[in-house]
Protein backbone atom coordinates (compact mmCIF):
# COMPACT_ATOMS: atom_id res chain seq x y z
CA UNK A 1 0.00 0.00 0.00
CA UNK A 2 1.36 3.74 -0.70
CA UNK A 3 0.52 7.20 1.33
CA UNK A 4 -0.01 9.15 -1.44
CA UNK A 5 0.02 12.94 -0.43
CA UNK A 6 -0.96 16.11 -3.21
CA UNK A 7 -0.30 19.63 -2.52
CA UNK A 8 -2.79 22.66 -2.30
CA UNK A 9 -1.34 23.53 -5.90
CA UNK A 10 -1.90 19.98 -7.23
CA UNK A 11 -5.65 20.95 -5.63
CA UNK A 12 -5.93 24.50 -6.37
CA UNK A 13 -9.29 23.80 -9.17
CA UNK A 14 -11.37 21.22 -10.47
CA UNK A 15 -8.96 20.51 -13.16
CA UNK A 16 -6.24 19.81 -10.56
CA UNK A 17 -8.33 17.42 -8.68
CA UNK A 18 -8.99 15.72 -12.18
CA UNK A 19 -5.74 14.65 -12.55
CA UNK A 20 -5.68 13.86 -9.17
CA UNK A 21 -8.28 11.32 -9.61
CA UNK A 22 -6.43 9.72 -12.47
CA UNK A 23 -3.37 9.80 -10.63
CA UNK A 24 -5.22 8.15 -7.65
CA UNK A 25 -6.91 5.41 -10.12
CA UNK A 26 -3.89 4.42 -11.92
CA UNK A 27 -2.50 2.29 -9.46
CA UNK A 28 -4.45 -0.13 -6.62
CA UNK A 29 -1.47 0.59 -4.32
CA UNK A 30 -2.67 3.94 -3.70
CA UNK A 31 -4.93 3.87 -1.30
CA UNK A 32 -4.36 6.04 1.83
CA UNK A 33 -4.73 10.32 0.16
CA UNK A 34 -3.56 12.94 2.26
CA UNK A 35 -4.97 15.93 0.75
CA UNK A 36 -3.46 19.98 1.20
CA UNK A 37 -6.05 22.97 1.27
CA UNK A 38 -6.51 24.03 -2.49
CA UNK A 39 -3.61 26.03 -3.18
CA UNK A 40 -2.68 28.77 -5.73
CA UNK A 41 -4.46 28.53 -9.06
CA UNK A 42 -2.14 31.20 -10.29
CA UNK A 43 0.93 33.51 -9.37
CA UNK A 44 -0.71 36.26 -7.01
CA UNK A 45 -3.26 33.92 -5.93
CA UNK A 46 -4.30 33.40 -1.91
CA UNK A 47 -4.32 29.50 -0.75
CA UNK A 48 -7.20 29.01 1.37
CA UNK A 49 -5.16 28.13 4.26
CA UNK A 50 -4.30 32.50 4.03
CA UNK A 51 -7.75 33.51 3.51
CA UNK A 52 -8.64 31.43 6.51
CA UNK A 53 -6.07 33.32 8.37
CA UNK A 54 -7.52 36.51 7.48
CA UNK A 55 -11.00 35.10 8.53
CA UNK A 56 -9.17 34.21 11.67
CA UNK A 57 -7.92 37.97 12.17
CA UNK A 58 -11.26 39.14 11.20
CA UNK A 59 -13.01 37.22 13.83
CA UNK A 60 -11.00 38.32 16.49
CA UNK A 61 -11.50 41.66 15.60
CA UNK A 62 -15.18 41.45 16.04
CA UNK A 63 -15.74 42.31 11.79
CA UNK A 64 -18.26 40.70 9.89
CA UNK A 65 -17.14 37.74 8.35
CA UNK A 66 -20.12 37.18 5.91
CA UNK A 67 -17.36 38.24 2.52
CA UNK A 68 -14.99 36.41 3.62
CA UNK A 69 -16.79 32.80 4.65
CA UNK A 70 -17.70 33.24 0.86
CA UNK A 71 -14.36 34.11 -0.64
CA UNK A 72 -13.88 30.48 0.95
CA UNK A 73 -16.58 28.94 0.09
CA UNK A 74 -16.30 29.95 -3.34
CA UNK A 75 -13.44 27.77 -4.05
CA UNK A 76 -15.01 24.83 -3.27
CA UNK A 77 -18.01 25.47 -4.89
CA UNK A 78 -16.00 25.95 -7.93
CA UNK A 79 -14.55 22.81 -7.42
CA UNK A 80 -17.64 20.71 -7.40
CA UNK A 81 -19.19 22.53 -10.36
CA UNK A 82 -16.41 21.60 -12.52
CA UNK A 83 -17.65 17.62 -11.97
CA UNK A 84 -21.31 19.02 -12.64
CA UNK A 85 -22.30 17.21 -9.29
CA UNK A 86 -25.05 18.18 -6.84
CA UNK A 87 -22.74 20.73 -4.76
CA UNK A 88 -26.53 21.49 -2.74
CA UNK A 89 -25.58 19.16 0.13
CA UNK A 90 -22.12 19.28 0.19
CA UNK A 91 -21.75 22.99 0.27
CA UNK A 92 -24.37 23.26 2.46
CA UNK A 93 -22.11 21.08 5.44
CA UNK A 94 -18.86 22.75 4.64
CA UNK A 95 -20.69 26.34 5.07
CA UNK A 96 -22.07 25.02 8.16
CA UNK A 97 -18.48 23.81 9.39
CA UNK A 98 -17.16 27.27 8.05
CA UNK A 99 -19.54 29.76 10.29
CA UNK A 100 -19.38 27.69 13.48
CA UNK A 101 -16.03 27.95 13.37
CA UNK A 102 -16.26 31.64 14.93
CA UNK A 103 -18.85 31.11 17.45
CA UNK A 104 -16.62 28.14 19.44
CA UNK A 105 -14.94 29.39 22.02
CA UNK A 106 -11.09 28.60 22.34
CA UNK A 107 -8.73 28.69 24.93
CA UNK A 108 -6.06 30.99 23.22
CA UNK A 109 -5.38 32.82 19.88
CA UNK A 110 -3.28 30.33 18.82
CA UNK A 111 -5.84 27.84 19.02
CA UNK A 112 -8.23 29.62 17.43
CA UNK A 113 -5.78 29.92 14.35
CA UNK A 114 -4.72 26.50 14.41
CA UNK A 115 -8.79 25.98 14.12
CA UNK A 116 -9.54 28.13 11.02
CA UNK A 117 -6.44 27.00 9.24
CA UNK A 118 -6.94 23.61 9.65
CA UNK A 119 -10.31 23.78 8.12
CA UNK A 120 -8.65 24.42 4.41
CA UNK A 121 -7.83 20.52 4.47
CA UNK A 122 -10.87 19.50 6.52
CA UNK A 123 -13.39 20.70 4.30
CA UNK A 124 -11.18 19.96 1.53
CA UNK A 125 -11.09 16.20 1.72
CA UNK A 126 -14.76 15.92 2.31
CA UNK A 127 -15.20 17.50 -0.74
CA UNK A 128 -12.50 15.38 -2.59
CA UNK A 129 -14.36 12.19 -0.72
CA UNK A 130 -17.45 13.21 -1.90
CA UNK A 131 -16.19 13.48 -5.62
CA UNK A 132 -14.61 10.96 -6.20
CA UNK A 133 -17.84 8.63 -4.43
CA UNK A 134 -19.94 11.06 -7.11
CA UNK A 135 -17.22 9.64 -10.26
CA UNK A 136 -17.94 6.12 -9.07
CA UNK A 137 -15.01 5.49 -6.41
CA UNK A 138 -15.22 4.01 -3.48
CA UNK A 139 -13.42 6.92 -1.64
CA UNK A 140 -13.91 7.87 2.29
CA UNK A 141 -13.66 10.59 4.16
CA UNK A 142 -11.06 10.41 7.27
CA UNK A 143 -10.31 12.05 9.75
CA UNK A 144 -7.34 12.37 11.96
CA UNK A 145 -9.16 11.80 14.83
CA UNK A 146 -10.78 8.24 13.33
CA UNK A 147 -6.81 7.63 12.42
CA UNK A 148 -5.97 7.87 16.38
CA UNK A 149 -3.55 10.45 15.85
CA UNK A 150 -3.12 12.82 18.81
CA UNK A 151 -0.97 15.80 19.60
CA UNK A 152 0.84 17.83 21.79
CA UNK A 153 3.33 20.59 21.82
CA UNK A 154 1.79 24.12 20.62
CA UNK A 155 -1.46 24.54 18.83
CA UNK A 156 0.31 25.91 15.27
CA UNK A 157 3.15 23.40 15.60
CA UNK A 158 1.81 20.35 16.75
CA UNK A 159 4.24 17.02 17.61
CA UNK A 160 2.48 13.92 16.78
CA UNK A 161 2.21 11.60 20.10
CA UNK A 162 4.29 8.30 19.98
CA UNK A 163 1.21 6.18 20.97
CA UNK A 164 -0.73 7.25 18.38
CA UNK A 165 1.85 4.84 16.07
CA UNK A 166 -0.28 2.06 17.76
CA UNK A 167 -3.77 3.03 17.17
CA UNK A 168 -3.00 3.54 13.34
CA UNK A 169 -1.43 0.52 13.25
CA UNK A 170 -4.70 -1.06 14.07
CA UNK A 171 -6.94 1.23 11.71
CA UNK A 172 -8.33 -0.82 9.00
CA UNK A 173 -8.62 -0.17 5.35
CA UNK A 174 -10.55 -2.66 2.99
CA UNK A 175 -9.11 -4.07 0.34
CA UNK A 176 -10.81 -2.04 -2.52
CA UNK A 177 -11.25 1.39 -0.88
CA UNK A 178 -9.47 4.64 -0.60
CA UNK A 179 -9.12 6.92 2.65
CA UNK A 180 -8.69 10.72 1.80
CA UNK A 181 -7.54 12.05 4.62
CA UNK A 182 -6.49 15.96 5.72
CA UNK A 183 -3.29 16.78 5.66
CA UNK A 184 -1.55 19.89 8.86
CA UNK A 185 -3.82 19.75 11.18
CA UNK A 186 -4.80 17.16 14.09
CA UNK A 187 -6.62 16.82 17.51
CA UNK A 188 -5.04 17.06 21.13
CA UNK A 189 -6.18 14.62 23.62
CA UNK A 190 -9.02 17.18 24.87
CA UNK A 191 -9.45 17.05 21.86
CA UNK A 192 -8.67 21.17 20.03
CA UNK A 193 -7.62 21.12 17.09
CA UNK A 194 -4.40 21.58 16.21
CA UNK A 195 -1.78 22.07 13.15
CA UNK A 196 1.59 21.52 12.13
CA UNK A 197 3.56 23.68 10.90
CA UNK A 198 2.53 25.55 7.74
CA UNK A 199 3.19 23.28 5.52
CA UNK A 200 2.81 20.24 7.39
CA UNK A 201 0.88 18.01 5.00
CA UNK A 202 4.15 16.89 4.03
CA UNK A 203 4.27 15.93 8.08
CA UNK A 204 0.99 14.06 7.88
CA UNK A 205 1.76 11.73 5.04
CA UNK A 206 5.02 10.62 6.44
CA UNK A 207 2.97 9.70 9.89
CA UNK A 208 0.29 7.59 8.00
CA UNK A 209 3.28 6.15 5.64
CA UNK A 210 4.90 4.86 9.26
CA UNK A 211 1.61 4.22 11.10
CA UNK A 212 0.00 2.21 8.27
CA UNK A 213 3.04 0.75 6.91
CA UNK A 214 3.20 1.86 3.91
CA UNK A 215 5.41 0.41 1.24
CA UNK A 216 6.66 3.87 -0.41
CA UNK A 217 5.00 7.57 0.28
CA UNK A 218 4.24 9.61 -2.86
CA UNK A 219 4.46 13.25 -2.81
CA UNK A 220 2.76 14.83 -5.22
CA UNK A 221 3.61 18.26 -6.29
CA UNK A 222 4.18 21.36 -9.15
CA UNK A 223 7.70 20.74 -10.33
CA UNK A 224 9.00 17.31 -11.90
CA UNK A 225 11.87 16.94 -9.23
CA UNK A 226 13.82 18.20 -6.61
CA UNK A 227 16.12 20.68 -8.15
CA UNK A 228 19.79 20.99 -7.05
CA UNK A 229 19.06 24.68 -6.23
CA UNK A 230 15.42 26.32 -5.61
CA UNK A 231 14.28 27.46 -9.11
CA UNK A 232 13.49 30.69 -8.24
CA UNK A 233 17.32 31.24 -7.80
CA UNK A 234 18.31 29.35 -11.00
CA UNK A 235 16.63 28.82 -14.44
CA UNK A 236 16.35 25.23 -14.72
CA UNK A 237 18.55 23.53 -12.57
CA UNK A 238 19.94 20.05 -12.79
CA UNK A 239 17.32 17.90 -11.33
CA UNK A 240 17.85 15.08 -8.10
CA UNK A 241 17.43 11.44 -9.22
CA UNK A 242 18.22 9.78 -5.87
CA UNK A 243 18.74 11.30 -2.37
CA UNK A 244 19.45 9.66 1.13
CA UNK A 245 17.61 11.13 3.91
CA UNK A 246 20.23 12.92 5.57
CA UNK A 247 20.72 14.53 2.39
CA UNK A 248 17.19 15.38 2.45
CA UNK A 249 16.70 16.80 6.28
CA UNK A 250 19.75 18.88 5.74
CA UNK A 251 18.96 20.35 2.76
CA UNK A 252 14.92 20.60 3.45
CA UNK A 253 15.67 22.49 6.76
CA UNK A 254 17.72 25.20 5.22
CA UNK A 255 14.76 25.63 2.47
CA UNK A 256 14.36 23.65 0.19
CA UNK A 257 10.70 24.44 0.30
CA UNK A 258 9.80 21.43 -1.79
CA UNK A 259 9.34 19.30 1.13
CA UNK A 260 9.21 20.01 4.83
CA UNK A 261 12.06 19.30 6.82
CA UNK A 262 9.82 17.93 9.93
CA UNK A 263 8.40 15.33 7.73
CA UNK A 264 11.89 12.99 6.77
CA UNK A 265 11.88 11.75 10.31
CA UNK A 266 8.97 9.10 10.19
CA UNK A 267 9.80 7.78 7.45
CA UNK A 268 13.25 7.03 8.52
CA UNK A 269 12.23 5.46 11.51
CA UNK A 270 10.44 3.17 9.15
CA UNK A 271 12.79 3.26 6.51
CA UNK A 272 10.04 4.19 3.82
CA UNK A 273 11.30 5.40 0.79
CA UNK A 274 9.86 8.86 -0.63
CA UNK A 275 9.31 9.44 -4.24
CA UNK A 276 8.62 12.98 -4.82
CA UNK A 277 6.17 13.36 -8.37
CA UNK A 278 4.71 16.04 -10.17
CA UNK A 279 0.70 15.98 -10.80
CA UNK A 280 0.80 17.89 -13.80
CA UNK A 281 3.62 15.37 -15.37
CA UNK A 282 2.90 12.19 -13.66
CA UNK A 283 5.12 9.71 -15.47
CA UNK A 284 8.30 11.30 -14.73
CA UNK A 285 10.10 9.06 -12.53
CA UNK A 286 10.74 12.66 -9.78
CA UNK A 287 13.12 12.26 -6.95
CA UNK A 288 14.04 9.64 -4.89
CA UNK A 289 15.05 10.05 -1.32
CA UNK A 290 16.39 6.61 -0.26
CA UNK A 291 18.15 5.50 3.44
CA UNK A 292 21.45 5.38 1.93
CA UNK A 293 22.40 6.44 -1.56
CA UNK A 294 25.31 4.64 -3.25
CA UNK A 295 27.45 7.62 -4.26
CA UNK A 296 28.18 6.85 -7.90
CA UNK A 297 28.26 10.55 -9.11
CA UNK A 298 31.44 12.06 -9.62
CA UNK A 299 29.73 15.44 -8.42
CA UNK A 300 30.67 15.67 -4.52
CA UNK A 301 27.25 18.08 -3.86
CA UNK A 302 23.79 17.19 -4.45
CA UNK A 303 22.27 20.01 -3.60
CA UNK A 304 22.64 23.82 -2.49
CA UNK A 305 19.86 25.26 0.00
CA UNK A 306 19.76 28.57 1.11
CA UNK A 307 17.34 30.46 4.01
CA UNK A 308 17.23 33.95 5.19
CA UNK A 309 14.82 33.91 8.18
CA UNK A 310 17.84 33.61 10.02
CA UNK A 311 19.57 36.24 12.72
CA UNK A 312 22.89 35.96 14.30
CA UNK A 313 24.60 37.27 17.53
CA UNK A 314 28.20 38.22 17.49
CA UNK A 315 30.27 38.04 20.18
CA UNK A 316 33.91 39.03 21.01
CA UNK A 317 36.33 38.73 23.89
CA UNK A 318 39.65 37.66 24.45
CA UNK A 319 40.53 34.30 26.20
CA UNK A 320 36.44 33.42 25.70
CA UNK A 321 38.11 29.77 25.77
CA UNK A 322 39.09 29.62 28.62
CA UNK A 323 36.30 31.27 30.58
CA UNK A 324 34.57 28.71 32.97
CA UNK A 325 30.84 28.37 32.25
CA UNK A 326 30.41 31.50 29.28
CA UNK A 327 28.51 29.46 27.26
CA UNK A 328 26.68 28.14 29.86
CA UNK A 329 25.49 31.72 30.91
CA UNK A 330 24.80 32.93 27.31
CA UNK A 331 21.97 29.69 27.37
CA UNK A 332 20.61 30.83 30.71
CA UNK A 333 20.14 33.77 29.11
CA UNK A 334 18.29 32.64 26.14
CA UNK A 335 16.12 30.24 27.99
CA UNK A 336 14.86 32.86 30.52
CA UNK A 337 13.22 34.61 27.52
CA UNK A 338 11.80 31.42 26.00
CA UNK A 339 14.70 31.64 22.92
CA UNK A 340 15.87 28.49 21.06
CA UNK A 341 18.95 28.36 19.04
CA UNK A 342 20.00 26.99 15.88
CA UNK A 343 23.46 26.65 15.89
CA UNK A 344 26.66 28.17 17.98
CA UNK A 345 29.93 28.13 16.46
CA UNK A 346 32.50 29.26 18.12
CA UNK A 347 36.79 30.19 18.00
CA UNK A 348 39.07 31.17 20.64
CA UNK A 349 38.04 34.43 20.80
CA UNK A 350 34.54 34.42 19.35
CA UNK A 351 31.30 32.91 19.29
CA UNK A 352 28.30 33.51 16.75
CA UNK A 353 24.55 32.13 17.88
CA UNK A 354 22.35 31.74 14.82
CA UNK A 355 18.59 32.06 15.83
CA UNK A 356 15.65 31.34 13.64
CA UNK A 357 14.20 35.08 13.89
CA UNK A 358 10.31 34.01 13.22
CA UNK A 359 10.40 33.26 17.22
CA UNK A 360 11.83 36.70 18.23
CA UNK A 361 10.57 40.19 18.68
CA UNK A 362 12.15 43.47 18.93
CA UNK A 363 11.40 43.97 22.66
CA UNK A 364 13.14 39.77 22.79
CA UNK A 365 15.86 40.71 20.75
CA UNK A 366 17.20 44.03 22.96
CA UNK A 367 16.47 42.59 26.27
CA UNK A 368 18.59 39.41 25.73
CA UNK A 369 21.49 41.70 24.10
CA UNK A 370 21.21 43.90 27.06
CA UNK A 371 21.40 41.26 29.55
CA UNK A 372 24.14 39.38 27.85
CA UNK A 373 25.83 42.48 27.91
CA UNK A 374 25.30 43.35 31.45
CA UNK A 375 26.25 40.09 32.85
CA UNK A 376 28.72 38.73 30.27
CA UNK A 377 30.53 41.92 29.02
CA UNK A 378 32.07 40.83 25.42
CA UNK A 379 33.61 43.23 24.54
CA UNK A 380 31.71 43.66 21.26
CA UNK A 381 28.54 42.35 21.03
CA UNK A 382 26.29 42.50 17.46
CA UNK A 383 23.18 41.31 16.21
CA UNK A 384 22.87 40.86 12.90
CA UNK A 385 19.61 40.91 11.56
CA UNK A 386 19.78 40.12 7.89
CA UNK A 387 21.48 36.92 8.57
CA UNK A 388 21.32 33.95 5.77
CA UNK A 389 22.62 30.37 5.73
CA UNK A 390 23.44 28.10 2.83
CA UNK A 391 23.90 24.60 3.02
CA UNK A 392 25.92 22.77 0.56
CA UNK A 393 24.95 18.75 0.97
CA UNK A 394 26.29 15.90 -0.46
CA UNK A 395 26.93 11.80 0.51
CA UNK A 396 30.10 12.87 -1.73
CA UNK A 397 30.93 15.53 0.45
CA UNK A 398 32.40 13.27 2.95
CA UNK A 399 35.92 13.22 3.64
CA UNK A 400 36.42 14.84 0.51
CA UNK A 401 39.66 17.09 0.79
CA UNK A 402 39.32 20.14 -1.23
CA UNK A 403 35.72 20.79 -1.13
CA UNK A 404 35.90 23.51 0.53
CA UNK A 405 38.28 25.29 -1.55
CA UNK A 406 36.15 24.85 -4.65
CA UNK A 407 33.89 26.98 -3.21
CA UNK A 408 35.45 29.46 -1.16
CA UNK A 409 37.82 30.65 -3.55
CA UNK A 410 35.44 31.37 -6.15
CA UNK A 411 32.73 33.57 -3.67
CA UNK A 412 35.76 35.70 -2.28
CA UNK A 413 36.39 35.87 -6.00
CA UNK A 414 33.07 37.85 -6.67
CA UNK A 415 33.34 39.95 -3.74
CA UNK A 416 31.41 37.56 -1.24
CA UNK A 417 32.21 37.54 2.17
CA UNK A 418 31.62 34.57 4.65
CA UNK A 419 30.88 35.68 8.61
CA UNK A 420 30.31 32.10 8.96
CA UNK A 421 31.58 28.90 8.17
CA UNK A 422 30.80 25.83 9.70
CA UNK A 423 31.18 22.51 8.80
CA UNK A 424 30.24 20.52 12.05
CA UNK A 425 29.00 17.04 13.25
CA UNK A 426 27.42 16.47 10.20
CA UNK A 427 30.07 15.03 7.32
CA UNK A 428 27.84 15.84 4.43
CA UNK A 429 27.24 19.13 4.88
CA UNK A 430 29.12 22.75 4.52
CA UNK A 431 26.85 25.72 6.33
CA UNK A 432 27.78 28.62 5.49
CA UNK A 433 26.37 32.23 7.07
CA UNK A 434 26.06 35.19 4.45
CA UNK A 435 24.53 38.31 4.17
CA UNK A 436 20.59 38.21 3.11
CA UNK A 437 21.81 40.39 0.23
CA UNK A 438 24.20 38.40 -1.28
CA UNK A 439 22.60 35.31 -0.60
CA UNK A 440 21.17 34.43 -4.09
CA UNK A 441 24.45 35.76 -5.69
CA UNK A 442 26.04 33.44 -3.71
CA UNK A 443 23.95 30.20 -4.45
CA UNK A 444 24.50 30.87 -8.19
CA UNK A 445 28.42 31.58 -7.55
CA UNK A 446 28.55 28.11 -5.44
CA UNK A 447 26.14 26.74 -8.12
CA UNK A 448 28.27 27.47 -10.94
CA UNK A 449 31.84 26.03 -9.26
CA UNK A 450 30.38 22.57 -8.25
CA UNK A 451 28.00 22.02 -11.08
N1 LIG B 1 15.10 22.61 -4.65
C1 LIG B 1 13.84 22.67 -5.07
N2 LIG B 1 13.37 21.79 -5.98
C2 LIG B 1 12.10 21.86 -6.41
N3 LIG B 1 11.21 22.79 -5.99
C3 LIG B 1 11.63 23.69 -5.07
C4 LIG B 1 12.95 23.67 -4.55
N4 LIG B 1 13.08 24.66 -3.65
C5 LIG B 1 11.90 25.29 -3.59
N5 LIG B 1 11.01 24.71 -4.44
C6 LIG B 1 9.62 25.17 -4.64
O1 LIG B 1 8.75 24.27 -4.00
C7 LIG B 1 7.51 24.31 -4.71
C8 LIG B 1 6.68 23.11 -4.30
O2 LIG B 1 6.39 23.16 -2.91
P1 LIG B 1 4.97 23.66 -2.39
O3 LIG B 1 4.65 24.99 -2.99
O4 LIG B 1 4.91 23.51 -0.92
O5 LIG B 1 4.06 22.60 -3.12
P2 LIG B 1 2.69 21.93 -2.72
O6 LIG B 1 1.65 22.96 -3.00
O7 LIG B 1 2.63 20.77 -3.66
O8 LIG B 1 2.77 21.51 -1.29
C9 LIG B 1 7.93 24.35 -6.14
O9 LIG B 1 6.93 24.91 -6.96
C10 LIG B 1 9.20 25.18 -6.10
O10 LIG B 1 8.93 26.51 -6.45
N1 LIG C 1 -2.32 24.26 3.71
C1 LIG C 1 -1.26 24.27 4.70
C2 LIG C 1 -0.54 22.95 4.79
C3 LIG C 1 0.21 22.46 3.59
O1 LIG C 1 0.96 21.49 3.66
O2 LIG C 1 -0.01 23.11 2.42
P1 LIG C 1 0.80 22.87 1.01
O3 LIG C 1 0.74 21.38 0.68
O4 LIG C 1 0.04 23.71 0.01
O5 LIG C 1 2.23 23.30 1.19
C4 LIG C 1 -0.32 25.44 4.43
O6 LIG C 1 -0.56 26.20 3.51
O7 LIG C 1 0.61 25.61 5.17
Amino acid sequence: MNVIKFGGSSLAEGSQLEKVIAIISADTARQVVVVSAPGKRFKDDIKVTDLLASYAEQAIAGDDTVAIQAEIINRYRQIVAYFNLDETEIIGTLSEQLAKLSRVHYPSFDYLYAAFMGHGELLNAQLIAYVMRGLGHNARFVSPADLGMIVTGTPRAARIREDSYTRLANFQIAADEIIIVPGFLAYTNEGLMATFSRGGSDITGAILARGLHADLYENFTDVSAIYAVDPHIIDHPAAITTMSYREMRELAYAGFAVFHDEAIIPVIEANIPINVKNTNNPTAPGTMIVPVKQVTNPRPVTGIASDTRFAALYLHRYLLNKEVGFTLRILEILAKHGVSYEHMPSGIDDMTIIFDKTQITDAMRDAICDEIQTTLEPDHLEWIDDFAIIMVVGEGMNNRIGAFSEIATPLSDAGITLPMINQGASQISLMLGVRAEQVDDAVRVIYDAVF
